[in-house]
């Protein structure tokens, strides 16, 4: 494999799966596949889960991780073409991406969406432009319409905890004081279109995601019917797609209560902000799967390392 920047990287969703469990069960396994080769991480935003599992995952697989917080600590990057630079950027793409590679083997990035300039999150421009001026394989730790590891993680974990052939999963909006981005909700979206689920996406009006994406997938605007003889309750906030980054509806009767959970497992990426997204009696339950979704980020991320050094 050459890149992990979607779920559609994923050639094969079950066997994929299957080989996260075993790498779940013997993380040592490969621990000289990845000798002295390293691991660039780039963060743009924030991280606490993927900046530790994937560095983890690196040392699982004898790697060794460097990581770089770009926003703040590297000199400001610019991603115009032509662009004169006597603004507030000092460093051209061309040359950061390229000079990266000299150093990895590998650049992890993770780069948020402005949420203000649709056409520009959705060309992906900061992850596209170190796919294209970089010499070596890039990976998404979340990019501005995608969080494939995450994605993935959520898949293995379902995957786990399913008692049945054919689980109902929901994937619930849910409410939050932030304008937030929709990779995740995207991510799980495309999981869980290759899983053999019965999968319905609520949320309220004006809040469906890119149909490019959702596609066929039931949207309900009705939280209670969508969420009855669940098996799988992912909750995740996202601000409007349609009035892009928008927040329109804050309303708190969307927050996923343990009544309305029934008999369902809970799962979100984190981090939650409880007693707003989900109470804390789901959250404190045996039902919530949320800690063992954090733990499965390492074997997610670990196996598509694997895939990329076998291919180096
Ligand atoms: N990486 C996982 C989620 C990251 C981000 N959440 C957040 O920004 C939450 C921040 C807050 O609660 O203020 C998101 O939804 O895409
Ligand atoms: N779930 C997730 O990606 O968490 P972080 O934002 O903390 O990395």
């Amino acid at each position: 494999m050459k890149k992990y920047t979607s779920i559609n990287d994923i050639d094969n969703l079950t066997s994929w799966i299957e080989e996260a469990k075993e790498l779940k069960e013997n993380p040592l396994k490969h621990c000289a596949l990845g000798t002295k080769k390293t691991l660039g991480l780039l963060f743009f935003n924030t991280s606490l889960r993927t900046r530790l599992s994937t560095q983890k995952a690196a040392l699982n697989l004898g790697m060794d991780p460097i990581v770089m917080n770009v926003s703040g600590d590297a000199w400001g990057i610019e991603f115009e073409d032509g662009s004169i630079m006597n603004g507030s950027t000092a460093e051209h793409i061309k040359e950061a991406a390229a000079v990266v590679s000299q150093y990895c083997d590998m650049i992890a990035v993770r780069a948020f969406p402005s949420l203000k300039d649709k056409e520009q999150d959705e060309a992906e421009h900061v992850l596209k432009a170190f796919m294209k001026y970089a010499s070596v394989p890039v990976i998404s730790m979340e990019s501005a319409t995608e969080h494939p590891l995450q994605g993935f993680t959520d898949a293995i974990t379902i995957s786990e905890n399913t008692k049945k052939k054919r689980p109902k999963v929901v994937l619930s909006w849910a409410p939050h004081v932030n304008a937030l981005p929709h990779a995740v909700a995207n991510s799980f979206v495309q999981a869980m279109q290759k899983m053999d689920v019965e999968f319905i996406i609520t949320n309220p009006k004006g809040y469906n995601l890119n149909s490019a994406i959702t596609k066929e997938t039931t949207i309900e605007h009705d939280q209670i019917v969508a969420l009855k003889n669940a098996d799988f309750v992912y909750a995740k906030n996202w601000s409007s797609y349609e009035d892009y980054g928008k927040i329109l509806n804050t309303d708190t009767a969307w927050m996923l209560t343990k009544e309305k959970l029934g008999n369902a497992k809970f799962m979100h990426c984190l981090p939650v902000r409880r007693n707003l997204v989900a109470e804390d009696a789901v959250l404190d339950s045996n039902a919530s799967l949320v800690i063992e979704q954090a733990n499965n980020r390492t074997y997610a991320a670990q196996l598509v390392l694997k895939k990329i050094l076998e291919n180096l």
